[in-house]
């Protein structure tokens, strides 16, 4: 079997917080992570989601090295983070969504070149890796564009192609789409789709954003109050938190909300209307077909984002019946 490329078992980080009024200030330990634990094998690309405030930056910190455990154990490419944070900086590649690498005064070919020094790569072949992402990510038009000038969109592209230089074998991405436009983010998630199968780099990434999740992700971990709280596939995510189907229907003209059986109308406007399905979506279409006018269908899966929402609402009823693969 092949050595994982992320390694964690019951990975904890605890944080001592100053709090109360001035002169009664006390300090209280908050566990940003609390028991965390899973594995990446190399090539995998996970989503690791879960709601504000669950700590998947802490877990990123911690597998970057740039912060230390309290407790557990956690390997990146057979290192410890933390302790060989130089010798792992070589082996991997790390974005921050809100925050760029990049030199904000220097135009963006300058900024890259600097970066190569950083990671000690030699001038033939951090040419030839620039010359494929600027063509993959089409940076030529802004290559000698000052960084603080460019776009949110341009500036990933460019703290993306910061990090890949140096060929890493894992890429951590923390929120890799945030505030772009829907042309950027399909740019963006095509281009981490090529990489990953084109050069076989493992690709470990936080979002809120549920289209990277299902354009990208084949894995998801959820975690939910510093716990895994899932770890599978977006089908077992589903299936794990059962969400209804919504069959919407078009009528011919606005008509009261229908009843039918093995269905609850939930919304109504004008002409159109929504289902949410209790049973067998062919039982409910026939039913609505005879009974009314219709102009057209449409059967909606339910949103990755409900389902998400669903798995943590169920967290919190219920913390020790968390669905574990
Ligand atoms: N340096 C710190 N000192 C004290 N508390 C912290 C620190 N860093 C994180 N926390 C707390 O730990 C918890 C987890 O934070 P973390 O940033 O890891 O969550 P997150 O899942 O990344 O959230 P978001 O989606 O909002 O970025 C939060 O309650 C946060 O306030």
């Amino acid at each position: 079997m092949t050595e994982p490329i992320i390694e964690t078992a019951n990975l904890g980080r605890d944080f001592v917080r100053t709090e109360g009024p001035l002169l009664r200030r006390r300090r209280r330990t908050v566990s940003a992570v609390q028991d965390v634990g899973f594995t990446v094998a190399p090539g995998e690309i996970v989503g690791y989601l879960g709601p504000n405030g669950a700590g998947k930056s802490t877990t990123m910190k911690m597998l970057t090295g740039i912060l230390a455990p309290s407790r557990g154990r956690v390997r990146v490419c057979g290192l410890e983070p933390s302790r060989q944070r130089t010798r792992l900086a070589a082996r991997i590649g790390v974005v921050f969504g809100q925050r760029t690498t990049l030199w904000w005064d220097l135009p963006l070919r300058d900024s890259l070149a600097l970066t190569r020094h950083l990671y000690r790569v030699p001038a033939d072949l951090h040419a030839a890796r620039l010359a494929e992402l600027t063509e993959l990510l089409e940076l030529e038009p802004f290559l000698t564009t000052p960084v603080r000038q460019l776009s949110l969109g341009q500036r990933m592209r460019g703290d993306l192609t910061a990090a890949l230089l140096h060929a890493p074998e894992l890429l951590v991405l923390d929120e890799p789409t945030i505030g772009l436009d829907v042309v950027s983010k399909s740019a963006i998630r095509e281009f981490l789709l090529r990489l990953n199968t084109e050069r076989g780099t493992t690709i470990l990434l936080t979002t809120h954003d549920l289209g990277d999740v299902e354009r990208l992700c084949r894995r998801v971990l959820v975690i939910d109050h510093g716990r895994t709280a899932f770890d599978g596939d977006l089908a077992g995510l589903r299936a794990t938190a059962p969400t209804p189907r919504t069959l919407v229907v078009d009528l011919v003209q606005p008509e009261a909300p229908i009843v039918v059986p093995g269905a609850r109308t939930v919304r109504v406007e004008g002409p159109r209307q929504w289902l949410e399905l209790s049973t067998n979506p062919a039982a409910v279409v026939s039913e609505v077909a005879r009974a009314h006018r219709i102009a057209d269908l449409t059967l909606r899966e339910p949103d990755i984002e409900e389902v998400v929402a669903r798995l943590y609402r169920a967290g919190r009823e219920e913390p020790t019946a968390l669905p574990r693969p």
